[in-house]
């Protein structure tokens, strides 16, 4: 089974890269969404604007033409949040402009040729690019896009050494503000995910808070019912607690809660889902497990408690046992079955496992 049921996400390098790549595209997908858009307007504004005050061989409709693939593009990215579909749709949007750019040269004098937008446009695009490949195919479009319109019916190389120099700054200032965002985007990324650990997991014993348990559970518990896997869910207490918080103090019971989460890590296997769902109350959802297997798993566990020295005597607990043998039962339902087991072993004297006695 899957590892999600036993840790955080983030474990391994290129799992945390998609992760923060997603995190981006959610981030940067309403920017994209917004200067689309802005394309569209920005592109019939100056296209409508320059077809007014100067003809041109190419008709006015034909001019005005790429305003209707942009347009399709801003609609796609409405409802996109994907990375790399978001960065074709932004990528796509740049090769058009660039086209709408030269479409609008045609006919002019070269020193009427205006290419403005053109240097506008890596500045204008920086902050949206949510990889590097994105940003540097982004660049590459941006400085070659306006050169078919500068190199045709040029007479001298001046216009080409301006264009050069301007789009070298403007490219120099996209890079710097790209790189701005990214950092204080990778920075919120980072903060946002320590805040979410530790809002997941219990601050004494590092086990899964009762919450997170409980949503980490109810995806486990549809895969396993979904699998027709068996599986068992333990609800465990240690015994005598009060008696040990009353005699020796609430530190002495919080060093015993730490050594006993330390050993029921100890005692799991990556697919099995613990949480702390009380006090000294613990749950742990053992997918794969039948009855047989989770009632060995569990008096391993009792017996593996020994080595927890209270300040008096080594600590014990006890153990309820819901097997999840009715598909689709939820999760608060077994572990309130695995509770009533808990507390009959409470009844029959504690340091003991019961199975729950409603088992069909
Ligand atoms: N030190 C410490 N004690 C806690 C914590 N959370 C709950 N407790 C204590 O755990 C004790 C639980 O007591 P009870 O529910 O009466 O259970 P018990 O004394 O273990 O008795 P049995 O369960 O019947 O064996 C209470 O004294 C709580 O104050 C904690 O985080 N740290």
């Amino acid at each position: 089974m899957h590892n999600r049921f036993a840790k955080e996400p983030g474990a391994d390098d290129s799992r945390q890269r998609s992760d923060y790549t997603h995190y981006l595209a959610q981030r940067m997908a309403p920017a994209i969404q917004a200067l689309t858009l802005l394309a569209v307007a920005a592109y019939l504004l100056a296209a409508g604007g320059r077809a007014l005050v100067s003809g041109s061989p190419v008709p006015v409709l034909l001019r005005l033409a790429p305003a209707v693939p942009l347009a399709v593009l801003a609609l796609l990215t409405r409802r996109e949040k994907r990375p790399v579909p978001l960065s074709l749709l932004a990528l796509s949007c740049v090769l058009v402009l660039e086209m709408g750019v030269n479409l609008n040269g045609i006919g002019q004098a070269p020193g009427q040729r205006l290419v403005l937008p053109g240097l506008l446009l890596p500045v204008a695009s920086s902050v949206i690019w949510i990889g590097r490949w994105d940003f540097i195919v982004a660049m590459i479009i941006c400085a070659l896009g306006p050169l078919p319109m500068l190199l045709i019916g040029a007479t001298s190389g001046l216009p080409i050494f301006q264009y050069a120099v301007y789009m070298t700054i403007a490219m120099s200032v996209a890079t710097v503000l790209r790189a701005f965002m990214t950092r204080t985007l990778f920075e919120q990324y980072r903060l946002e995910k320590q805040l979410r650990a530790q809002a997941h997991t219990d601050g004494l014993t590092g086990l899964l808070q009762r919450n997170r348990f409980l949503e980490l559970a109810r995806d486990a518990l549809d895969d396993i019912y979904l699998r027709r896997m068996p599986a068992a869910v333990l609800y465990l207490d240690a015994d005598h607690f009060k008696q040990l918080n009353d005699t020796f103090g609430h530190a002495a019971g919080d060093d015993v809660l730490v050594k006993l989460a330390d050993r029921l890590r100890s005692q799991m296997r990556e697919s099995d889902l613990i949480g702390r769902i009380g006090g000294e109350e613990f749950v742990v959802l053992l997918p794969g497990a039948d009855l047989q297997h989770a009632q060995l798993r569990a008096e391993q566990l009792r017996e593996a408690m020994r080595v927890v020295q209270r300040p008096d005597r080594p600590l014990t607990i006890s153990i309820g046992i819901a097997p999840c043998n009715r598909p689709g039962e939820s999760i608060d339902s077994l572990m309130s079955r695995a509770d009533m087991a808990m507390r009959q072993a409470k009844l029959n004297g504690r340091n003991r496992v019961v199975v729950d006695a409603s088992i069909a």
